[in-house]
């Protein structure tokens, strides 16, 4: 619990302890995935499932912006449905998810479809969508955060898939030489953000309420990819099966 009113540079820091502890880094199906433990089908449900979060990424912030009044912020926070939907067809992050789940060989009618998405990738995802939709601006934007952390696991993940899988090639992975950019331009606007509006110790407990929330939002996709398709490998009915 916040007892007084943090400093903001107090309130960085306990915001980056929480990444230390529960960013989905550490969580042991990515350290599979990135150390090149898992087979061509394994990999497959990952992007699958991950691209239920790409989609529904837009959704969240077309949300967030429908209740920001402060055109300013507006204009900020529209760069990120940009970023994932691109300026045409065949642009942008959503588009370079699709290059990927096609370069595993997937099918995109079921991938755009949702086809075989796991149950718990869907409840999570959905869950942020309208923690962000319902929530006071302050926590919503706050619940972005885990971006702070993203580049470390970008840069990790694509060094690690590039060399240990010989079905991944740099071009599958471009979505995330984007995101190495991008992500840092969103999580310092939202990190000054909220340094800035978080005026209360009430208010600053919310926005690590956000973060320990958004963490555990990533932490259950992957908990619900080990459970199925690592151990005890017990896929729900109408999940992606691995040929
Ligand atoms: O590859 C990753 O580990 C990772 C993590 C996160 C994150 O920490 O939320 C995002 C992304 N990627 C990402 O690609 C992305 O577009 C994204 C948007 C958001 C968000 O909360 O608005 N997080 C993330």
């Amino acid at each position: 619990m916040v007892s007084r009113l943090l400093a903001p540079d107090e309130l960085e820091a306990a915001l980056r302890r929480i990444g230390a502890e529960r960013y989905h880094n550490l969580h042991p199906f990515h350290r599979l995935l990135h150390d090149g433990k898992l087979d061509r089908g394994q990999v497959r449900a990952w992007a699958l499932n991950r691209y239920y979060y790409q989609s529904r990424i837009p959704l969240k912030d077309a949300a967030f912006l429908s209740r920001a009044e402060d055109p300013a912020l507006r204009r900020e926070w529209r760069r990120r449905l940009e970023d994932h939907d691109g300026t045409e067809p065949g642009t942008g992050g959503i588009a370079r998810w699709l290059a990927l789940t096609d370069g595993l060989g997937l099918d995109r009618a079921d991938v755009e479809a949702g086809r075989g998405i796991l149950p718990a990738t869907r409840f999570a995802v959905d869950a942020y969508v309208r923690y962000v939709r319902d929530m006071p601006l302050l926590p919503a934007v706050a619940s972005s955060l885990t971006e702070l952390f993203s580049p470390n696991i970008i840069s990790e993940r694509v060094e690690g898939m590039l060399r240990h899988y010989n079905f991944i090639s740099p071009r599958t992975l471009e979505y995330f030489s984007h995101r190495l950019e991008q992500a840092p331009r969103d999580s310092d606007f939202a990190l000054d953000y909220v340094k800035r509006e978080a005026r209360t110790p009430e208010q600053q407990e919310q926005v690590l309420d956000a973060l320990r929330f958004k963490c555990d939002v990533l932490w259950a996709q992957l908990d619900a990819l080990h459970h199925a398709y690592v151990a005890p490998g017990l896929i729900p009915p109408g999940g992606y099966r691995p040929a």
